[in-house]
C-alpha cells in the first residue's frame, strides 16, 4: 500500500520505487498474478487444496452421520412400542422410512431454517422430504423461527400438558441451572441431531432467550417428539459424543433486524452423570461457534412437542452383545475359580493338623553327618517349608522364600548352608584364618542365638566347621579377638554390629571376600527403611558372585520388588502360604478389644487372670508398643504378684539372655516384651499372645502372634486396642479375628492397681509417659487430631498416677508440636 500511495503522488520515482519493491519481493521477474512471488503464488494453492480438503471431509462426515441415522431410525421405527388410541398414526403418514442421507439432511434443515436462512441450504443437499408443513400444531415449528424466549416461557404448558413434567427425563440430560428441566429437554433433541445441524439451526433461530442446555443423548436414550395433536416422532440418538450446555449469559444471540447474530458460547456440560459424553466436547469447536465463522449444519428444536425418553439397549452394547456373554462366561470362570482356591485354602487350613511333610531328610541329598545329627535332634521328617525349599537351594539357586511362622525356616536355610560349607571345606585348600563361607543376618540378638544354636545342633558330627554370632551390646575388641581365636566358616550377625566390623577394618572384610552364601532371615523386616542402609553398606562389601536366600512370614509386595536389591534376576519364589490363603495359623485363635487407654493395664490384668485360671501349662507374651510401657507393665504386674519377666532393648545383653533362656524352657510364666521379641523367636508351647496397642505394621502383628501355635500347636491371640487405635483393624480384615466377648473388669482391682502404682518408682512412670507420647505421636503423625491427643495424654498420665507434670514433658510438647494448640500445659 504504502508503495503504490508513492507512486500515484510522484510519478518521476516510479521506476526507481519499483525496483525498491522488486528487490524487497525477492528480485526476479512478476511472473504470477496478483503481484504474487513463485513461493506467494505456490503458498496461495497448498491452502487451497487444504481448504477443499478439508470441506470435502466434512461433507463426508455429514453424510456419514446422517446415513447412521437413518438407517437407525429405519432400523427402530419398525420395533416401536404400541401405540395409544391418541398416538393412532396418521391415515396419510409421512414418509418416516429410511430416507438417503441427503434427504435426512434436507428435510431436518427444512424443519429448523426460519425465512432468510435459505442460503444455508443449496441444492446439492438434496430435497425436502421432512415433516409435512401443512400439519396442524406444527406450522409454528416448520415456517416459522423458533422463539426459545418464547418457548421457555410456555413452559407452563409443558408442565400443565402431557410434557415433559411428566415425562421420565433422565437425570443425566438435566443441566444444573435453575428450572433447567425444560430447556434441557428442547435442548437435548438439538443435540440429538447433532452439532453440525445445531450450528445450521442457530442462524435461522431467533436466540431471543437462555437456552439452558443441549446434550447429545446418544448411546443410551432415544426421544420421543409427541405433539399436542398427537404426532409423534422418533428422534434417535447416534452413538455420539458431545453433551454441551449453552451459558445462559451469553445467549442473547439476536437475529433479523439486520443485525448480526451472535453466538452462543457453549461450554463443557455439567450433567452430573455417568452417560454425559461432554468430556469429548472439542475445544476447537467452542472458537467456531464463538466467532460464528463455521455454519456448516442444521439443528432441531423442540417447539410445542412433548418429549418422552425410553431408555433403551446401548446401542453399542448390541453391537458388544458377543464381547459381553465372554466376558460374563470370563467372570463366571474367575468367580467359580477363586471359590475353589478359597475352599483349598480352607481345607488346606483346617487339615494343618503338622507342618511335616512325607519327606524325610534321608532321602535328599544332604551329608550323612547332618541327617544322623538331624535324627538325633528329632527331626526326620521334612516340614513342608524345607521340602519346597531344599531342591533348588541345594542346587545353588537364589530363592525369597515365604512361610507361616513357626513351620521351619531356620533347618531350611541351614541345610543348604551347611552343605555349601561341606563342600568348600572338602575342596582341601588349607587356610590360616578360614573364609566365612556363610552370612547369615537377622534383626536381633537373640534371633541370632537362637540361629547359631540350631546351626551347632546341626553341626554336631561337622568337626572342623564352626559358627559364630556377632551382635551388639558385646565389646567391640572382644568380638575381634573371637572371630580370629575361634575360626568360624558361618556368621550370624545383627547388621549393626557387622558394619561396625566392617567399617573399623578389623579384618572381617577379607574373609567375607570368600563369602559363598548370604542369608537373611526376616528379610522383609531387613530390607526394610530402618536396616536398608546398613544392608546396602553390607551387601556393598561381599563378593558378587554367591548365592542369596530370603526368609520371612511376611513378604509385602514392596519387599519383593526391593529384595532385587540382592537377589539374583532368575531366583526361585517359593511362598508355602499360598495364594489367598492366610498369613497366620488357623489354630491360633484371633480377637481384638476396644476400650478407653487408660483401662488398658486393668483389661490385661484380667485377660492374664483368666488365662492362667484356664491354662495350667499356661505361657504368655504381652507386646507393648515402647520399651518403656514394657517396663512400666511389667513393674506393675510385679507389683501385683503376676510371674512376670521383662524383655526390651533397654536392658543389658546378659539379662536378655537369661531371660530369653528363662522363658524358653520353663512353664506357667509371663513375659512382658517390646517388639524385640516379635520376629523370629522359638520359645515352645505359647498359649496366649496380647498385644497391647497397635504395632508397626500388618507384618509386625502377624509376626507377634506367630510367637503361638508353633510347629502346628493351637494358641490364642488378642489385640488391645483404644478407640484411636481402632484403624488399624483395617489392616488386618483378612485374617480371621473376631470380636473379644465382653469384658466384666472388677472395680477391686482397679482399687489393688492403683496402690501398686502408687508403690512404684516415679521415674519409671514418668519414663513410661514420654515413651507414650512418642508412640501416640507416631499415630498422630498418619493425621490424628492433637486437641485428642493432648486430652489422652492427660488422662494417661492420670491413670498411670502421675502427680505432677514431668520436668521434660515441656521439650517433648515442642517437639510433638503441641504447642500452640492447648499452650503446652497438659497437666498443671
Ligand atoms: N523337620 C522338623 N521336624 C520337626 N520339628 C522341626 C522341624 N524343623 C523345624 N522344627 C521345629 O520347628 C520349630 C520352629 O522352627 P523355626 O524357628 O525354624 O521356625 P520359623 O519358621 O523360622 O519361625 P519364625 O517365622 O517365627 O522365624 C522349632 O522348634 C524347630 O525345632
Amino acid at each position: 500500500m504504502r508503495f503504490s500511495a508513492i507512486f500515484l503522488h510522484n510519478p518521476s520515482k516510479n521506476l526507481h520505487n519499483r525496483l525498491i519493491f522488486l528487490r524487497r519481493m525477492g528480485g526476479g521477474a512478476r511472473t504470477f498474478p496478483g503481484g504474487l512471488n513463485k513461493w506467494q503464488w505456490k503458498r496461495m494453492h497448498e491452502k487451497k487444496a487444504r481448504e477443499k480438503e478439508k470441506y470435502l471431509l466434512d461433507q463426508e462426515k455429514q453424510i456419514y452421520q446422517a446415513r447412521v441415522r437413518s438407517d437407525i431410525r429405519a432400523k427402530l421405527v419398525s420395533s416401536e412400542s404400541p401405540i395409544s388410541e391418541s398416538e393412532k398414526p396418521d391415515p396419510n403418514p409421512p414418509n418416516y422410512g429410511p430416507l438417503t442421507p441427503q434427504q435426512h439432511i434436507k428435510s431436518l434443515a427444512d424443519r429448523f431454517m426460519k425465512a432468510g436462512a435459505e442460503d444455508l441450504w443449496n441444492e446439492r443437499d438434496g430435497p425436502s422430504l421432512g415433516f409435512p408443513e401443512n400439519k396442524p400444531g406444527r406450522s409454528q415449528f416448520i415456517g416459522e423461527p423458533v422463539d426459545l424466549q418464547k418457548l421457555i416461557a410456555e413452559k407452563s404448558n409443558f408442565n400443565g400438558g402431557n410434557n415433559i413434567e411428566n415425562s421420565q427425563f433422565p437425570r443425566n440430560v438435566i443441566s444444573s441451572a435453575a428450572k433447567p428441566r425444560h430447556f434441557s429437554t428442547c435442548s437435548n433433541l438439538m443435540g440429538d441431531f447433532g452439532n453440525g445441524y445445531l450450528r445450521r439451526m442457530s442462524t435461522g433461530f431467533n436466540l431471543a432467550g437462555s437456552v439452558s442446555s443441549m446434550s447429545n443423548l446418544n448411546r443410551y436414550y432415544s426421544v420421543e417428539a409427541t405433539s399436542k395433536t398427537g404426532d409423534k416422532r422418533s428422534i434417535f440418538s447416534r452413538n455420539g459424543r458431545n453433551s454441551m450446555a449453552v451459558n445462559s449469559s451469553d445467549t442473547k444471540a439476536k437475529s433479523g433486524g439486520g443485525k448480526k447474530a451472535e453466538w452462543p458460547r457453549f461450554r463443557r456440560g455439567n450433567m452430573g452423570s455417568s452417560d454425559d459424553d461432554s468430556d469429548d466436547y472439542d475445544d476447537d469447536d467452542e472458537e467456531e461457534f464463538e466467532s460464528g465463522k463455521k455454519i456448516t449444519g442444521s439443528s432441531a428444536a423442540l417447539g410445542k412437542y412433548d418429549t418422552k425418553i425410553k431408555k433403551r439397549v446401548p446401542l453399542k452394547f448390541l453391537e458388544d452383545e458377543e464381547d459381553l456373554s465372554q466376558q460374563v462366561e470370563a467372570i463366571r470362570k474367575e468367580v467359580i475359580q477363586r471359590k475353589t482356591v478359597q475352599e483349598d485354602c480352607k481345607v488346606k487350613d483346617e487339615e494343618e493338623e503338622s507342618i511335616l511333610s512325607t519327606k524325610r531328610f534321608d532321602e535328599v541329598d544332604v551329608s550323612p553327618l547332618t541327617v544322623r545329627a538331624l535324627t538325633e535332634a528329632g527331626y526326620v521328617q521334612m516340614t513342608m517349608v524345607q521340602e519346597a525349599t531344599l531342591t533348588s537351594c541345594l542346587e545353588g539357586k537364589d530363592a525369597l522364600v515365604k512361610a507361616r511362622a513357626g513351620t521351619g525356616k531356620s533347618i531350611a536355610f541351614l541345610l543348604p548352608a551347611i552343605e555349601t560349607v561341606v563342600k568348600a571345606s572338602s575342596l582341601g585348600k588349607v587356610h590360616r584364618v578360614p573364609p566365612i563361607y556363610i552370612l547369615i543376618l537377622c534383626p536381633t540378638r537373640e534371633l541370632a542365638s537362637q540361629i547359631s544354636a540350631e546351626a551347632n545342633v546341626l553341626l554336631k558330627h561337622h568337626d572342623g566347621i564352626g559358627v559364630q554370632t556377632l551382635t551388639g551390646g558385646t565389646r567391640f575388641k572382644v568380638d575381634q579377638r573371637r572371630l580370629e581365636s575361634e575360626p568360624c566358616q558361618i556368621l550370624v550377625a545383627t547388621p549393626g554390629r557387622l558394619l561396625d566390623h566392617i567399617e573399623n577394618k578389623s579384618g572381617i572384610s577379607a574373609r567375607l571376600m570368600g563369602l559363598q552364601m548370604l542369608i537373611l532371615d526376616e528379610a522383609d523386616h531387613l530390607l526394610d527403611l530402618g536396616f536398608r542402609k546398613d544392608m546396602e553398606k553390607i551387601v556393598d562389601c561381599l563378593p558378587r558372585k554367591r548365592q542369596t536366600l530370603l526368609f520371612s512370614a511376611t513378604l509385602p509386595k514392596e519387599v519383593r520388588r526391593i529384595s532385587q536389591l540382592v537377589l539374583k534376576r532368575e531366583h526361585a519364589y517359593i511362598d508355602t502360604v499360598g495364594l489367598g490363603c492366610l498369613d497366620t495359623h488357623a489354630k491360633v485363635k484371633q480377637f481384638y478389644l476396644i476400650a478407653p487407654h487408660d483401662q488398658h493395664f486393668q483389661i490385661v490384668y484380667h485377660l492374664l487372670k483368666r488365662h492362667l485360671s484356664e491354662e495350667l501349662e499356661y505361657k504368655v507374651i504381652v507386646f507393648c508398643a515402647t520399651t518403656m510401657m514394657t517396663s512400666l507393665m511389667y513393674s506393675l504386674f510385679h507389683e501385683m504378684k503376676l510371674n512376670v519377666r521383662e524383655i526390651h532393648s533397654k536392658k543389658s545383653p546378659l539379662y536378655r539372655t537369661k531371660i530369653y533362656e528363662e522363658f524358653k524352657e520353663s512353664k506357667r510364666l509371663i513375659l512382658i516384651t517390646s517388639d524385640v521379641s516379635a520376629r523370629g523367636l522359638n520359645y515352645p508351647d505359647v498359649t496366649l499372645v496380647i498385644q497391647v496397642g497397635i504395632p508397626s505394621d500388618r507384618g509386625q502383628y502377624i509376626h507377634r502372634l506367630g510367637r503361638t501355635g508353633r510347629q502346628g500347636k493351637e494358641g490364642e491371640g488378642c489385640l488391645l486396642l483404644a478407640q484411636f487405635e481402632e484403624y488399624f483393624l483395617d489392616e488386618i480384615k483378612d485374617l480371621p479375628i473376631e470380636k473379644f466377648p465382653s469384658l466384666n473388669l472388677d472395680p477391686d482391682v482397679k482399687v489393688k492397681m492403683e496402690k501398686s502404682m502408687e508403690k512404684m518408682d516415679t521415674s519409671v512412670k514418668e519414663a513410661a509417659y514420654h515413651s507414650w507420647l512418642g508412640y501416640y505421636n507416631s499415630i498422630n503423625a498418619i493425621g490424628r487430631d492433637k486437641t485428642t491427643l493432648v486430652e489422652l495424654a492427660n488422662q494417661f498420665s492420670a491413670s498411670i498416677g502421675l502427680q505432677k507434670p514431668p520436668a521434660l514433658f515441656r521439650k517433648t510438647a515442642i517437639k510433638m508440636g503441641l504447642k500452640g494448640i492447648h499452650g503446652i500445659s497438659i497437666r498443671k
